[in-house]
This record gives structure tokens, sequence and C-alpha cells, in this order.
């Protein structure tokens, strides 16, 4: 549901991202907005003098009431009322008690943010807040939105349908179970059709992710850090329903951190991830960055920083070769030019 209120605040172009048959609404009534996209409600009817609105009977808080119900009719109608378009992060309180400088922050489906800052910064803190859809009843007393409203607190409880599936550090596994069997008993309780098939896919794209090569038949307990977190990044992008995916430090596991990425990124997934890593900040479309417990500005990623991105994937992948030439107990030298 969203409110007359939060909508009067929304730009034309983004009523029309997120409600594209709104179109349909403004044309009923009348009113041209081929170039309203970067005004407000209030800026929109501005453009109209006081005769134009008497003669056409405009009556904008009337409109917005009946484009608010209008929304909320069709949503109910799609049955999109479960699913995620946007996150809002609505501010609250640094470490120091202060409130961060920012009005909200809409966060849309099929976006990357990254989340950077100092060591204690408060990055993990953003992710925990959202991941309990806090509602200022956390130490950082900001409110998180679904769809643009207070959501509901089914949301909060674990289920099928998860808002958010979160990849932490430390992956422990305690079971005495093989590979195979950890995920097909994961995939037996997300009761999914063609198990079989999914299991499959989800050892084999952990594969590619992994330094190391693991087995079907390899015990969890024996993976290495790196391998686990292949495997628990496979198994949530490919099993999970969530739509909004939060990544705790994917840098420190040994695993192809690029790949890992697009593997997550599905259409209809928001993935927000806090990071040390240059090339993981600048692979979001925007990065948060935190200080001092707040979130101090949000950054959006220029055409300048993908270029530098370009080459710091290049000095990543001779990282990762001489990594793995020391690892197989080769010499970096070349014997020849020795
Ligand atoms: N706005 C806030 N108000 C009060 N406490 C906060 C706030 N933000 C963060 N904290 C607390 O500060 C501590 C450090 O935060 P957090 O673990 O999120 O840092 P981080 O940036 O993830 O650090 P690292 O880079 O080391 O992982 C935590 O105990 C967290 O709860």
């Amino acid at each position: 549901m969203i409110t007359k209120d939060r909508l009067e605040h929304r730009l034309f172009d983004e009523i029309l991202r997120d409600y594209p048959f709104t179109e349909s609404f403004f044309k009923n009534n009348g009113l041209d907005i081929s170039r309203a996209g970067s005004l407000s409600w209030a800026g929109y009817f501005d453009s109209f003098d006081d005769d134009e609105k008497e003669d056409r009977a405009l009556d904008p808080d009337l409109l917005l009431s009946q484009l608010t119900e209008y929304i909320n009719q069709m949503l109910d109608f799609l049955d999109e009322g479960q699913q995620v378009h946007s996150l809002t992060i609505l501010p609250g309180l640094d470490k120091s008690g202060n409130p961060e400088g920012f009005d909200e922050l809409v966060i849309r489906k099929s976006e990357v943010i990254s989340i950077v800052g100092p060591t204690g910064s408060g990055k993990s803190r953003l992710l925990g807040d959202i991941e309990w859809v806090a509602r200022k009843d956390t130490p950082t007393k900001r409110e998180i939105l679904i769809n643009d409203d207070v959501p509901d607190t089914s949301w909060r409880f674990s289920g099928a349908k998860k808002l958010v599936a979160q990849l932490s550090q430390n992956m422990n596994f305690v079971m005495d179970l093989s590979v195979q069997e950890f995920v097909e008993l994961h995939a037996e309780s997300r009761m999914v059709e063609n198990r079989d098939d999914l299991v499959q896919r989800i050892i084999e794209e952990a594969n590619k992710l992994a330094g190391e090569q693991f087995q079907p038949d390899t015990p969890i307990t024996s993976l290495s850090g790196g391998q686990s977190r292949a495997l628990m990044i496979a198994d949530t992008a490919i099993l999970s329903q969530s739509p909004i995916i939060l990544i705790d430090e994917i840098e420190n596991a040994g695993i192809d951190r690029k790949k890992a990425l697009q593997l997550l990124l599905s259409e209809e997934k928001i993935v927000l991830m806090a990071t040390h890593d240059p090339v993981l900040a600048l692979m979001g479309d925007r990065r948060i960055v935190i200080k001092n417990g707040g979130i101090s500005k949000v950054i959006e990623t220029t055409d300048e920083e993908r270029t530098i991105l370009g080459k710091l994937e290049e000095l990543d992948k001779t990282l990762l070769s001489y990594r793995t030439r020391l690892r197989m107990g080769d010499s970096l030298i070349d014997p020849i030019q020795a």
C-alpha cells in the first residue's frame, strides 16, 4: 500500500517507473505528463495558472487521493502487494546521537548498492537494520520501508518467502552431511519442483567461484572457508526467493567476487554489500558512505570511476593469477629471465 503522503513526494518519472499502469490514469484525466518527468506533484500543478485550473476544474489534492486509491487497487488486482519494488531507508541517528543528513534513500529492484566506510563505522549495522526491517527499534533508530510503506511484521520472520537473504562473513557448518545432501535438504525445504537439476547446478556454480574444486560427496565440514562461502552464494542465488540480498564482506574468502556478484544479480533482486574492497565498492550503481554510525553521503558511480574499475579488475586478475601460482608452488619469476 502506498500512502498519499509518500506519493506526493515522488517525481513523475518515479511514479511511472514503479507503477507503469498510472499512465492510463493520467491520460483518462486529460493530464499531459510528457514533460513532467522530473517534477513532483506540486511542481507539476504549479505549471498551470489559476484560470486554467479553474476552467478545467483541476483539484490536485483530490486527484492525488484518486491516484493513491487507483495504485493500491491495481496492486491488489495484480497481486503485486507481496513483491518488492523498492526499499527505503529513513534517517536515524549516528553514534553521537546526531540526525543523519539525508531525507530518505530509495533503492529499487535490480540495483546494486555498496556500503563503504572505515572499520567499525556501522556498515554491518546498516545491513542489520535492513534485515530486521527496522522500525526505529535498533540502536540507529532508522526506519525501513518496503514499497513505500511500513512493512508487515511477517517479513521479519523466516519462512520460504523471507524478505532478506544474508550472506555473512562466517559460515560454520556443523552438520555431518555431504555437499550434495546438504543442498538437497535445502532444496527440499524450499519445495522446488526440479530438485535434482537445481542441486547439480548449485554445486557446479559454486565450483566456478571457488579456487579449489570440491565434489558432491565432499563432507561439508571439510570445505575450506572459500569453498563454503562459494557454496552459500550459489545456494542463495539459485534457491533463495528473497527479493533482497545482503552481503557482508565477500572479499576475504578467496573466491571469484565478480562472478559471485553476477550470479547473485537477477532482475528481481536488490543487492546491498558492505565492503572494504575498491573493486566491489565500484561495482555498485551507488555507494553509501558511512561515518560514525551514520550515512554521510550517497555517491553514484560515475563513468570515470567505471573506467578505473576496469583497470582495477585487470590488477585483480594479475593478483589472482600470482596467488594461484604461489599456491601451486610455482615461482613467479620465469626461469629463463631469472
Ligand atoms: N548509529 C549507531 N548508533 C549506535 N551504535 C551504532 C551505530 N552504528 C553502528 N553502531 C554500532 O557500532 C559497532 C560497529 O558497527 P559495525 O559492526 O556495523 O561496523 P562495520 O563498519 O561493519 O565494521 P567492520 O568494517 O569492522 O566490519 C556495532 O556495535 C554497531 O551496533
